[in-house]
């Protein structure tokens, strides 16, 4: 089997996992074919999963008038991927069939009777006129998770984030020694205003120069704002809870501060502790549960990037809307109550406490904050934390949180939706 084939093989299972199993592609990574891959096959592959997942309902809206009636998963599947290498990745279409049909051929007895009807819907899909194509909307959200965002946000606004969606996101990186002008330089980058460094086309990213040496990691220019709001000065002992796998760990460290990494997960913590060794930075690596781990000492600060939808990043991880399900929040949402009350409770007086999470949804936000400021009243916002560059005032929401979306920054690349807030705690 050629490279290509086996590159191809190998997102087609990531895809079906996705579609048919609900299954992360983060949880398929030791699995199935990928595994047998080189790492820049298993990358290719990746990206291939990733790119049909993002314009599947484009692909389905092309597909649909050459099907009578929905095909098995796994030959929808291939028909999707198919589609999307020739009109979306300009692969030259005879290849693409050929490729096809011999994977559904490879399926065994059942698939072997439908590597005809691949053969033939391909055929008509490689004639698509590509206006067709680039002119078909990006794919809407699942009616559960529009349906909130269109109430906290309006249509205009979730129309602009589902573009944001399709477009995908550019590869952020946040320089160790905070000079991003220099990295950006060293790299052919941009520097962000916030002080990430932006590249488009990046490759493989553990070749990027100064990736051995630690001079820097990935981390999107949202995700890097709540260490900086945090900004301890060194010698300050410093929280963070709910680290893994450790990018704002990284930055906390590299402030100078005394740092402890919290996490409930262990092999998610071996990251943290990974990246440390890359980076050449130190902290104090705990495995625990936030809910009952017991603090040799109050911190004078805590950031709690706590567990969530995830719906912020769903740019760069399309197979989440595949994946999550609403069943699921409620008991998220009560843990994040939970956790900011434990975060809390680890705070010397006067302390403070950064808030955060990669969601869309005020539920994991605003309405936290909200709650949090009413259960505590020696609780109060921090919007000075706030005034950074490249942050604009309108950002800022009605309980003095930042409310970043992905459809901000359009001219740049876009951002990670994430919410954010800075508070102190003087409790009475
Ligand atoms: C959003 S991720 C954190 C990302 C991380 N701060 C970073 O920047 O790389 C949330 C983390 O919370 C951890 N977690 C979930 N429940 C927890 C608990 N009860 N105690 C401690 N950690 C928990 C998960 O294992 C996961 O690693």
């Amino acid at each position: 089997m050629s490279s290509a084939d086996a590159v191809r093989g190998a997102a087609l299972g990531l895809i079906a996992g996705v579609t048919g199993a609900h299954q992360a592609l983060s949880d398929q990574l030791a699995t199935g074919a990928l595994v047998a891959l080189a790492p820049a096959d298993r990358a290719r592959a990746q990206r291939l999963a990733l790119t049909t997942l993002r314009q599947i309902a484009r692909a389905d809206a092309v597909l649909k008038p050459h099907l009578r009636r929905a095909p098995p998963a796994d030959v929808q599947a291939l028909l999707r991927l198919a589609t999307v290498e020739m009109l979306d990745l300009g692969a030259a279409p005879h290849g693409v069939v050929g490729a096809a049909v011999a994977l559904a051929r490879a399926g065994g007895q059942r698939a072997e009777a439908f590597a005809g009807l691949v053969n033939a819907v391909l055929r008509k899909v490689a004639a698509t006129d590509p206006a067709r194509w680039s002119s078909l909307p990006p794919p809407s959200l699942p009616d559960w998770l529009r349906g909130r965002l269109m109430s906290a946000w309006g249509k205009r606004a979730v129309m602009a984030m589902e573009a944001a969606h399709l477009a995908g996101a550019p590869l952020d990186l946040t320089p160790k020694d905070g000079d991003a002008a220099a990295l950006a330089a060293r790299l052919g980058g941009v520097a962000l205003a916030t002080g990430s460094v932006r590249l488009v086309a990046a490759g493989q990213v553990s070749d990027l120069p100064g990736y051995a040496e630690g001079d820097w990691w990935v981390q999107d220019a949202a995700a890097a704002l709540p260490a900086r709001i945090l900004a301890p000065g060194p010698g300050a002992r410093v929280l963070d809870l709910c680290a893994a796998p450790g990018g704002k760990t990284l930055q906390l460290a590299a402030t100078g501060a005394q740092v402890t990494a919290l996490d409930i997960s262990g092999p998610r913590m071996a990251r943290v502790t990974e990246n440390l060794a890359r980076c050449g930075l130190a902290a104090d690596c705990v495995v625990a549960d936030a809910l009952t781990w017991q603090p040799p000492a109050p911190f004078h600060a805590v950031l709690l990037d706590a567990p969530c939808s995830a719906t912020g990043t769903i740019r760069r991880h399309p197979d989440l809307p595949f994946v999550r399900t609403p069943a699921s929040l409620r008991d998220l949402f009560a843990l994040q109550a939970r956790l900011i009350d434990r975060a809390l409770a680890f705070l010397a007086p006067g302390g403070r406490l950064v808030f955060a999470t990669c969601s869309l949804l005020p539920d994991e936000g605003e309405a936290q904050v909200t709650a949090a400021l009413a259960r505590h009243p020696g609780l109060r916002p921090d919007p000075e934390a706030l005034a950074l560059p490249g942050l604009a005032p309108e950002w800022t929401s009605a309980e003095g949180g930042l409310r970043l979306r992905p459809d901000y920054w359009p001219e740049v690349g876009g951002m990670d939706g994430f919410y954010i807030a800075a508070l102190r705690h003087s409790p009475a």
